[in-house]
């Protein structure tokens, strides 16, 4: 039988820590749950993600950067005291800068533009993940409702952020070729801010937290916002790693980038060439559908309809044969001009390879 009351506190959970406990339980609920140990997070670091997942990360992070000053503007709301204001208000300063082209924002935003993405896009937060801003609003809805000390209290995962920003750092660093010190230029500034301001909240909250249950609302103050986090990455990895299911209004690979003329110049994203090689990536299979009577290609949770044209290119990619190859078995079984099927098939296998189901 289900019991008919909550399970009584036990007194332990009661008792009035000292500063020292508190605060060792609160860089307790970080080591169990700080965003350090979500798989996106791993996966980031270690350098396993595709550069358009990268940009996904980016392209998200960016609504955290940008809302962080209205949420601390909403926190300075909320104090009464001048010498408090003073202190916080050099956050909303590392954030948006002094001047236009300073601060925290444009520092992300010079980040989301070294990924390949157009400032207006990014600006726009048009392709922004509705589960990224859902977390991020309510982070901003939590310190405006919560008393101060919630609010205060809930910054403290900056506590644990100068270790992952230097694993991300030198992780990213040393594991992707597009991505520059100065790409990163946003984290170095964070590694003063983040235990300046870090130490400031911690020192507030182990003086204020002055009952048991100020103290357990402080910790749940800091679970609240490691969830904020997580959830952010929890909402990258099922849209952009696996499953895969971008939602309609999602950023797909492709858009809000600059310069993809000039990245197809390199030979990136653009058509393929006659002597790349394309190829299925893992995962990744040409099959015939019974129910469509069409083929079809199969990635991990999504299926792509594909043309006549296609499948018959499709059929041809072993990963061993070039575009060139391909297009002269083509314009032999068809009769056609085999430089023409070169730059038609170059075209639609780049749009494949934008839809990540074809590599070269
Ligand atoms: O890179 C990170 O992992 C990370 C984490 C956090 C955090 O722990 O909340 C912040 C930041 N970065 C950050 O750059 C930042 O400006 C920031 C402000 C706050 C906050 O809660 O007021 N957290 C964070």
């Amino acid at each position: 039988m289900t019991a008919p009351f909550p399970t009584p506190v036990a007194d332990e959970e009661q008792r009035l820590l000292s500063p020292d406990e508190l605060e060792a339980a609160l860089r307790d609920i970080g080591a169990r749950r700080y965003h350090n140990l979500h798989p996106f997070h791993r996966l980031l670091h270690d350098g396993k993600l595709d550069k358009d997942q990268v940009r996904a990360w980016a392209l998200n992070r960016y609504y955290y950067q940008a809302m962080i000053p209205v949420k601390d503007a909403a926190v300075l709301a909320r104090m009464q005291d001048a010498q408090l204001r003073r202190i916080w208000r050099q956050r909303i300063v590392d954030h948006d800068g002094d001047a236009p082209g300073d601060g925290g924002i444009e520092r992300w935003l010079k980040l989301a533009e070294g990924v390949g993405f157009s400032r207006d896009y990014v600006l726009s937060t048009k392709g922004i993940l509705s589960a990224t801003k859902f977390s991020v609003d309510a982070y901003v809805h939590f310190v405006s409702e919560k008393p101060l000390l919630e609010a205060i209290a809930s910054s403290l995962t900056e506590m644990f952020s100068p270790t992952i920003i230097s694993e991300r750092v030198a992780g990213m660093l040393k594991n992707y070729d597009f991505i520059t010190k100065d790409t990163l230029a946003y984290f170095e500034k964070r590694l003063t801010q983040a235990p300046r301001d870090a130490d400031f909240a911690l020192d507030y909250v182990k003086q204020h937290a002055t009952t048991p249950e100020l103290q357990r609302k402080a910790m749940a103050a800091l679970t609240f916002k490691c969830n904020v986090l997580w959830t952010q990455l929890d909402a990258l990895y099922f849209a952009y790693v696996a499953p895969g299911m971008m939602p309609p209004d999602a950023w797909q690979p492709g858009e809000g980038l600059v310069a993809e003329k000039a990245a197809a110049a390199g030979g990136k994203n653009g058509p393929f060439e006659p002597a790349d090689v394309p190829r299925l990536p893992r995962g990744v299979r040409l099959r015939f559908d019974e129910v469509r009577s069409n083929h079809v290609l199969l990635a991990p949770e999504r299926t792509f309809d594909l043309d006549d044209n296609a499948v018959a290119v499709l059929k041809l990619v072993d990963g061993k044969r070039s575009v060139g190859d391909i297009a002269g078995e083509l314009a032999a079984i068809y009769a056609a001009d085999r430089s023409l099927i070169e730059a038609d098939i170059g075209v639609m296998l780049a749009e494949l390879a934008q839809k990540r189901v074809l590599e070269r």
